[in-house]
């Protein structure tokens, strides 16, 4: 797990080896301590070498290892011995060193990196902190603010700002072990006391008070109750406080809590999830591991308004070249001027040249023929979209993949009015499109596997958290929404106010509690979906409208807002109120009190106190068991896909692990037991009565989440 070699006659050569990312597992930590023994140990050696086979250096401590018990020669001492022998040691980076991988880097004396390396303590995104010294020696290298950055952001740096930042101690264009060897034998017998970062105190930094205050306040208002990114703050503090092994104390403190917290368990669970939907599997059998997906060189975008200008400029901005298609001159012309703004401003972020000679604009369908891949999103109506397929089947080439930017639409009844069903997939992307993560690869009955992986693909290079889901009303996420925002308007009508709802969504760590984000979003877009399921009753305004519809519990208050023309942030008016229409800071609108209040006379409905208890159990659990109706459907082939879903797209606070982690988390039973005590108090409501499989996974001991496809499974065989 780590080789050792003697080359260029006196330098000991340290390679890490365990596959894929050379994690510190037990056995290579072993490994180390005994190859750093041995070449301390051996007199022809006169410096050391430590990298990473494969071209990466060194992914950090092997997460896996987290959930069970740790053994093998732990971290600190490991890199404390490293840093206090008597030859010179060297890390040569490539790829990746991150967490404990550049832990071990900076308990080295010298660090030499390939140009293309990124280095990181990442420790935050895993509910963690940098805890083999990482939090003590960085501020000590580079300072406190820069170390503060890096520590509570958890960002990669590129090996460039590395050596700006003097975490690096040279680049190379070259082959980095050379390098380093090299460089190892220059420094051979020079003085080492000046390299041992422990030793030294932080860099003086004035007013280091003000800056710990002004800090933690910033990160207490991103953090959303995480308590990862204020445990990484109170660590580098005492780095800057304390002297080293009094800091190290701390630092192993912070790291007790944090390592047994849920919060950590989430995370992590987050990070295996988000790599798990890679691996998707469709019920039919296919699997990632036996599709191979079709090239794509070429792309289209049908329809330029927001959706397709961001899906155009995500496109762009992967190397494709994209023929971006609007029919009517004036559009096309604005989303011209609005794609090359995004791309320039996108490049600009990013460093590089904006792409504008990616895009082709037309506004003729023809243009499209030689594409290998086309994406429409013209408006949502099945009508017209059906008719662009049509006009895509007769004028694309043969195979070219027909992709449908449809948030709600029957993704098989498109394909089934094509002559190739098999070619057809839904793309369902999150505005703006260029920028939120998630993407759902909608596939039905008949869309090929190879289909499949072709969208999966294309998603993993636009940066996209990429989730195969099956074909049904809303697909995976706006269907677990449904229940969750009748839930809402029900508590408004039971005595809830919108700021009680979103303060109770907020502190659980939404960056938006759901009246907030249908403001933004636009009451409009509901009410147009409710009008079409036949669900709203016109001119209700004035008079009592029906509070059961289609056999059901309905709330008519968000169509009641809609009649006002209160559509939200873009009227000035929803459920809050705003400055101006497009302004975005929410205020408290007294009409909208008292419209609930005469609502609420208007039905015979008397208000009583609702606390946050009661708003997140009925909002979060009518979501997370309309979760377990879709796994029960096959929808979604794990809990992971949902995770992954409501994490990158929904704005599931992530230290949470998303809805069904949650569960997990909570204990299927007690969710159980609040929905059959929220089903009774209101039985005309569906979303509420539990759904089988929760049943099932309770009367089958509860298994953790780990296992429920294996229960599911085996569930379904007894039916
Ligand atoms: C490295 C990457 C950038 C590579 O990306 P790439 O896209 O190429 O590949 P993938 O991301 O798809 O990964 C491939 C494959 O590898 C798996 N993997 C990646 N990294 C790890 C890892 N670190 N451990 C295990 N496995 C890993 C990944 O899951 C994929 O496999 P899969 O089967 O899932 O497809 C990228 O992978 C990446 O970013 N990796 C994570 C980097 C990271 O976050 N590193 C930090 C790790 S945490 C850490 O290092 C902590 C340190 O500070 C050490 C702390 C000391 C701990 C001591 C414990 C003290 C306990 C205290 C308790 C006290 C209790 C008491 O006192 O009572």
């Amino acid at each position: 797990m780590a080789e050792y070699n003697r080359v260029s006659e006196c330098v000991g050569l340290i390679t890490l080896r365990n596959p894929p990312v050379n994690a510190l597992s037990a056995a290579v930590r072993q490994g180390i301590v005994d190859t750093v023994q041995r070449a301390l140990s051996d007199p022809n050696v006169k410096s050391v070498v430590i990298c990473g086979q494969n071209g990466i250096f060194c992914g950090g401590a092997d997460i896996k290892e987290f959930g069970s018990n740790m053994t093998g020669p732990p971290l600190i001492p490991m890199i404390h011995a490293i840093e206090s022998a008597n030859k010179p040691v060297v890390a040569a980076i490539e790829g990746s060193a991150l967490g404990g991988g550049l832990e071990l880097a900076l308990g080295c004396h010298y660090r030499i990196a390939h140009s293309k390396a990124r280095l990181g303590l990442p420790e935050v995104s895993l509910g963690l902190l940098p805890a083999a010294g990482g939090s003590q020696r960085l501020p000590r290298l580079i300072g406190v603010p820069a170390a503060l950055n890096l520590i509570t952001t958890g960002r990669h740096v590129t090996a460039a700002e590395a050596l700006q930042l003097g975490i690096v101690d040279q680049v190379t264009d070259h082959n980095t072990v050379d390098a380093a060897v090299k460089f190892a034998l220059s420094v051979a017998g020079r003085s080492l006391d000046p390299r041992r970062i422990s030793t030294h105190p932080c860099p003086q930094q004035p007013d280091l008070d003000a800056l710990f205050e002004e800090v933690m306040q910033k990160v207490r208002q991103s953090a959303r109750g995480a308590i990862a990114p204020i445990a990484c703050v109170q660590a580098v503090r005492a780095a800057a406080t304390l002297p080293y092994a009094q800091g190290m104390e701390r630092e192993r403190e912070l790291m007790a809590t944090l390592f047994t917290s849920g919060q950590a368990r989430a995370l992590q669970y987050c990070f295996f999830a988000e790599r798990a939907v890679g691996r998707w599997r469709m019920p039919s059998g296919a699997r990632w591991d036996t599709s191979k997906p079709r090239p794509v060189h070429k792309a289209a975008v049908i329809g330029l308004g927001t959706m397709g200008r961001g899906i155009t400029v995500a496109l762009a901005q992967t190397g494709l070249s994209v023929i971006a298609v609007e029919t009517q001159e004036k559009q096309l012309m604005e989303a011209k001027q609005a794609i090359s703004g995004m791309l320039e401003r996108g490049a600009k972020r990013r460093g590089v040249a904006p792409a504008l000679d990616g895009v082709i604009y037309s506004q003729n369908i023809q243009a499209v023929a030689d594409v290998d891949l086309v994406i429409e999103a013209v408006f949502e109506d099945i009508a017209l979209k059906t008719k662009v397929f049509q006009q895509l089947s007769a004028v694309c080439k043969p195979g070219t993949l027909l992709c449908t930017n449809t948030s709600a639409l029957d993704v098989d009844q498109l394909a089934s009015e094509t002559p190739n069903p098999e070619l057809v997939v839904g793309m369902h992307f999150f505005a703006p499109a260029h920028v939120m993560k998630l993407l759902e690869v909608v596939y039905g009955p008949r869309s090929s596997p190879q289909a499949v992986a072709t969208a999966m693909q294309l998603g993993k290079k636009m940066g996209k958290a990429s989730v195969a889901v099956g074909n049904c009303r809303g697909f995976v996420g706006n269907r677990m929404l449904k229940p969750y925002i009748e839930e809402a308007f029900f508590l408004l009508e039971e005595g809830a106010t919108p700021e009680l709802v979103d303060q109770a969504l907020e502190e659980f760590g939404f960056p938006m509690g759901v009246f907030r984000m249908s403001d933004l979003s636009g009451l409009d877009v509901g009410w147009r979906v409710r009008k079409g399921d036949g669900l709203v009753e016109p001119g209700t305004a004035s008079g009592r409208s029906a509070r059961i519809r289609q056999g059901r519990r309905y709330s008519p208050l968000g169509d009641l807002l809609c009649e006002e023309g209160r559509f939200g942030q873009k009227t000035g008016r929803g459920w809050y109120q705003y400055d101006k229409p497009g302004s975005r800071v929410a205020r408290s609108d007294p009409w909208l009190h008292s419209f609930l209040g005469a609502y609420r006379a208007q039905h015979g409905l008397v208000a009583r106190r609702i606390d946050h208890q009661e708003v997140l159990e009925r909002c979060l659990y009518a979501l997370i068991n309309e979760g377990f109706h879709i796994l029960d459907d096959g929808i979604a082939a794990g809990p992971e896909d949902i995770d992954v879903i409501y994490v990158s797209g929904y704005g599931w606070p992530r230290h949470r692990g998303g809805p069904m982690f949650y569960a997990n988390m909570v204990g299927l039973a007690k969710v159980l037991e609040r929905l059959e005590h929220y089903q009774q108090l209101h039985p005309e409501v569906p979303h509420l009565q539990p759904s089988s499989l929760l049943r099932r996974l309770v009367a089958s001991g509860s298994p953790p989440i780990h296992k429920w496809g294996e229960a599911i499974k085996k569930l379904h065989s007894q039916l």
